[in-house]
């Protein structure tokens, strides 16, 4: 995991991106569904500790603080569609929640003759939060709001009586809840990148398995100026169930892994790698056309054909070989057409005897 993908979402995929964001509108909803619920609830715990003149104007605060916390709730669906409603609902959330601070401070004047649930508002605030998964620049963002209003109120509500010992005391802990709630986030944030990469690599060759393939496939598509072109290839290893049957799984796991290497090897980083199925593998090479497309295949296939692969059991070596269907597309093309292509074209691959490459434009096979 590298440190760009704690510190910003920037570095995280279309596909991640969207899963992050709908688990996060998800803890949006229950945060302001507890809030709401917590902030109404609490009326009977200031008509047992308030004074009457207190409690007379902080039960219409918090009835109305519940009351503008309620639309949050349906603009949470929103959420998981778009970043922008996602940041757009933690501010209003942040004003609402510093407003009521605000006006709760306002109304004992000062700090000190605060009850402990008031005084420990922003804090509470900053362990709540701690519930979304953020990147270390969004959590930083929220806390330095949070600090800045919570001081900014203290300030202009209470400068006179707030004295040094007391000023440093509210840095230090709103300091380090704000650590602890970075730190949490980053944890969860973690945790959904593991399960994320866990759930779209192949664990045996550590490629990208079919469902992120063709996630990648559709935003290659979408993101393809003009008539600027891809190339998509189906390679499928050739008898490769003699192999399981002759020299056993362990070797076949071996000459995928062996392969998988190869592919690597000669597409290197600007291609798109999966494995595909079994014994089945797809390259999507962006900004590619079918001719170029069709001579790095058959690289490939050169490259696999001449590389011996040798048995962990018994150091004895064993050859394989593929064959490919390569097919040429640009954003109007259809996804599931292409990969039917592709097949089609692999079929023909192995009909002509296996060990070959068919590339196939348009529809008519080359
Ligand atoms: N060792 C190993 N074998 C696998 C794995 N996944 C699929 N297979 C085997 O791959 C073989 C695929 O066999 P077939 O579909 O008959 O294809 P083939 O023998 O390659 O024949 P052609 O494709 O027609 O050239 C099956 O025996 C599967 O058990 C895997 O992860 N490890």
């Amino acid at each position: 995991m590298e440190i760009k993908e704690y510190w910003s979402d920037h570095a995280h995929s279309r596909d991640f991106k969207l899963i992050r964001i709908g688990f996060v509108a998800v803890r949006f909803r229950w945060l302001v569904t507890l809030l709401i619920i917590g902030v109404a609830g609490w009326i009977a715990v200031d008509w047992w500790v308030l004074d009457t003149a207190h409690f007379k104007l902080l039960w219409k605060v918090r009835l109305i603080t519940g009351v503008m916390l309620t639309p949050l709730l349906p603009l949470s669906y929103l959420c998981k569609l778009n970043r922008r409603w996602m940041v757009l609902s933690l501010f209003a959330l942040l004003i609402i929640l510093l407003l009521f601070n605000y006006v709760s401070l306002w109304s004992f004047r000062d700090v000190a003759t605060m009850p402990a649930g008031y005084v420990a508002f922003p804090y509470f605030l900053l362990a709540l939060l701690a519930v979304l998964p953020l990147p270390i620049r969004s959590g930083l963002r929220v806390a330095v709001f949070v600090m800045a209003a919570v001081l900014g109120t203290d300030y202009w509500l209470d400068s006179h009586t707030l004295n040094n010992g007391q000023l440093i005391d509210r840095v230090w802990l709103l300091l380090c809840f704000s650590l602890a709630m970075m730190w949490v986030q980053t944890g969860q944030l973690r945790m959904l990148l593991d399960l994320y990469r866990e759930s779209t690599r192949d664990p045996l060759t550590r490629l990208m398995n079919r469902r992120l393939f063709i996630e990648q496939l559709n935003q290659v598509r979408h993101q393809s100026a003009g008539e600027q072109n891809f190339v998509l290839m189906l390679l499928d290893l050739d008898k490769f169930k003699r192999i399981n049957d002759e020299h056993g799984h362990l070797m076949g796991d071996e000459v995928l892994v062996s392969v998988a290497t190869t592919l690597v090897d000669i597409f290197g980083n600007e291609a798109i790698i999966a494995r595909y199925g079994g014994e089945e593998f797809a390259v999507l090479l962006p900004n590619t056309e079918l001719e170029q497309g069709a001579r790095q295949a058959e690289t490939l296939r050169l490259a696999v054909e001449s590389q011996p692969i040798e048995n962990p059991l018994d150091e004895t070596e064993t050859m394989i070989t593929l064959s490919a269907g390569v097919v040429c597309g640009n954003k109007h093309s259809k996804t599931a057409q292409l990969i039917q292509h592709a097949d089609d074209a692999l079929y023909e691959a192995k009909r002509r005897g296996r060990n070959c490459v068919v590339a196939q434009n348009n529809l008519t096979l080359e």
